[in-house]
């Protein structure tokens, strides 16, 4: 029996928190045996396993340029893209959204590339932090939200993978931490006071638990979440941030996903296309 107990997702601890400590088999189908064990999971691990692999399975093809998202479920999935790649030489170039998603393509032994060299991509997957029942999505909630637009928006198609608990109807239902938005640390405040003055709600600059001071992303930027009641108009609102000078990038992907991925605490998998 196989133990997994990989922790490529320390930056997203958040989801750790969450989880409730429990003892987890999964089973092959082909070979009808357990192959692993995963220490530490919970039920929202195995709905996070079930779409990773789906997701993967269903639209990873030999040869493939493939955008690797960032969270603690985009792990599953190019571990499973590392699985494939040993049994089928798929040949794929992974292009990664984040010092995280760069890691985990080298750790899986992946091929690494840039958008310098391959700027059109056939597949991105990525994860979500909520995802409304147009799979319009927040993401950010880990701290990664710019470069995965880049990536998603330079891909023919963007798959999102997550547990059930991600799936609602309106944004803003079941995330309640607000919309990350990235802005150029000297323009924080007054981004702040224009997000509140514009839209309302709160607009909070994320602070670090193990650092004093903010959060600073990978592109040396600061975070804003902004809590928000009742949108009816995203776009609207995407735009408006955006009008914002100092705002440089939003947590809301509009428009953008072919499909997303649900696993649920039984792994099963429900996939919602538009
Ligand atoms: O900032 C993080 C990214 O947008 C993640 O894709 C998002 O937070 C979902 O992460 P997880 O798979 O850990 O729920």
């Amino acid at each position: 029996m196989l133990e997994l107990q990989e922790n490529h997702g320390t930056a997203f601890d958040k989801t750790n928190q969450e989880d409730e400590k429990a003892k987890v088999q999964i089973t092959s189908p082909a070979e009808n045996h357990i192959l692993a064990t995963v220490i530490m999971a919970d039920a929202g691990q195995v709905g996070k396993i079930a779409a990773a692999n789906q997701a993967v399975d269903e639209n990873v093809k030999p040869g493939q340029i493939v955008g690797i998202g960032s969270g603690s479920t985009i792990v599953f999935a190019v571990k499973r893209i590392a699985e494939r790649n040993q049994s089928e030489k798929l040949n794929l170039i992974c292009i990664p959204t984040s010092f995280q998603a760069r890691q985990l393509i080298q750790d899986y032994g992946l091929a690494l590339g840039s958008l310098e060299t391959s700027p059109e991509i056939d597949v991105a997957i990525d994860g979500a932090d909520e995802v409304d029942a147009n799979i319009n999505l927040i993401k950010g909630g880990g701290g990664c939200l710019m470069q995965e637009k880049i990536i998603a928006s330079c891909a023919k198609e963007l798959f999102i993978i997550a547990d059930d608990r991600k799936d609602s109807v309106a944004l803003g239902t079941s995330w309640k931490k607000g919309v990350p938005i990235e802005v150029l640390p000297m323009a924080y405040r007054p981004v702040q006071l224009r997000i509140e003055q514009v839209l309302g709600g709160q607009a909070k600059l994320r602070m670090a638990s193990n650092k004093a001071g903010p959060v600073v992303t990978d592109n040396g930027n600061f975070l804003i979440d902004w809590v928000f009641d009742g949108v009816q108009n995203w776009e609207q609102v995407d735009m408006q941030l955006k009008n914002i000078p100092g705002v440089i990038e939003t947590g809301l992907f509009l428009n953008m996903t072919k499909a997303a991925y649900f696993g649920t605490p039984d792994g099963k998998v429900i996939v919602r296309t538009k």
